[in-house]
């Protein structure tokens, strides 16, 4: 079996996959100082909640975008699994995609499979949009080249500046407020976040499908997406997996 793992900023998700279907799925806070022997021991007590043993995993990827955590988890796979996991980014990792980008090594690799992903489950050119601790808009080619794309502040970010940075606005979770005028501090900074990003999300497509001089199909996936998935017709698919079945297909590539 596999083992998949997508290192975030906020979140590390662990996933076995048994061909294609997920096994068991576990979320850790992402947190520079664990040890690989703290991630080894959480996750062989989860994998026996599934009814797994290390000894079932024969192979591992990771994808990272905290380059502090990828020898942990380099380690974490050769100690506990008995594998050398494929790291996506690293040359010899094949993602059957042409990196059209000017500096293509700096691209987080989260952004790459989200693309390799979206191409191998939907046709034409793609906008992904994936709503993490930034939110990522990535731009595919109908012929799966990967042309770029934008990055924004993410909800929880944009909501913890502004209670970081204002004495008199309290930290709030989002939310989709009744209306879009507020009418008090928590309903005001609500609608400020969440319209605000809703225009954010449209104004992004629309110039993306502009400057490509095409529609695309809009795929969004991450946590929140689907809070802002009923309040706009711009999204075409909510596909929670998506970053982990990409992860999957790169695998398949290069076994
Ligand atoms: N279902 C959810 N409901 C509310 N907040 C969520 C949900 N899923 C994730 N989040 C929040 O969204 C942010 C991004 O999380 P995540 O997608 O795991 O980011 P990353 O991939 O950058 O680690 C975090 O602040 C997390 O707490
Ligand atoms: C843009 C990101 C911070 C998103 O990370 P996430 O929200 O998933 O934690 C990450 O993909 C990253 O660090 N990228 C490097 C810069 C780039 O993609 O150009
Ligand atoms: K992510």
């Amino acid at each position: 079996m596999l083992l998949a793992i997508d290192c975030g900023n906020t979140n590390i998700v662990f996933a076995v996959f048994d061909g294609e279907q997920v096994k068991g799925e576990w979320r850790s806070s992402t947190a520079a100082d664990r040890t690989a022997d703290e991630y080894g021991v959480w996750l062989t007590l989860l994998l026996g909640t599934a009814g797994l043993k290390p000894a079932d995993i024969s192979a591992a990827i990771v994808a990272s975008v905290v380059p502090a955590n990828v020898f942990t988890l380099k380690t974490l796979c050769r100690r506990y699994f008995g594998c050398e996991p494929l790291v996506v980014g690293e040359p010899e990792v094949k993602l059957g995609l042409a990196v059209l980008l000017d500096r293509p090594e700096e691209v987080g690799a989260d952004r790459l499979v989200n693309a390799v992903a979206a191409h191998a489950r939907y046709k034409g050119p793609l906008i992904v949009i994936d709503f993490g601790t930034a939110t990522t808009f990535d731009v595919v080619a109908e012929n799966g080249d990967y042309l770029g794309g934008a990055i924004a502040p993410g909800i929880n970010l944009s909501l913890e500046a502004l209670h970081m940075a204002a004495a008199k606005l309290p930290r709030i979770a989002v939310g989709r407020p009744k209306g879009v005028v507020g009418k008090s501090t928590v309903p005001a900074m609500q609608s400020g976040v969440y319209w605000g990003y809703v225009g954010l999300i449209e104004g992004l497509v629309r110039r993306i499908s502009e400057e490509i001089g095409t529609a695309a199909t809009v795929v969004a996936t991450g946590g929140l997406a689907p809070l802002f998935m009923e309040a706009t017709d711009v999204i075409h698919h909510l596909d929670q997996d998506l970053t982990l079945r990409g992860l999957l297909e790169i695998h398949r590539r290069n076994v």
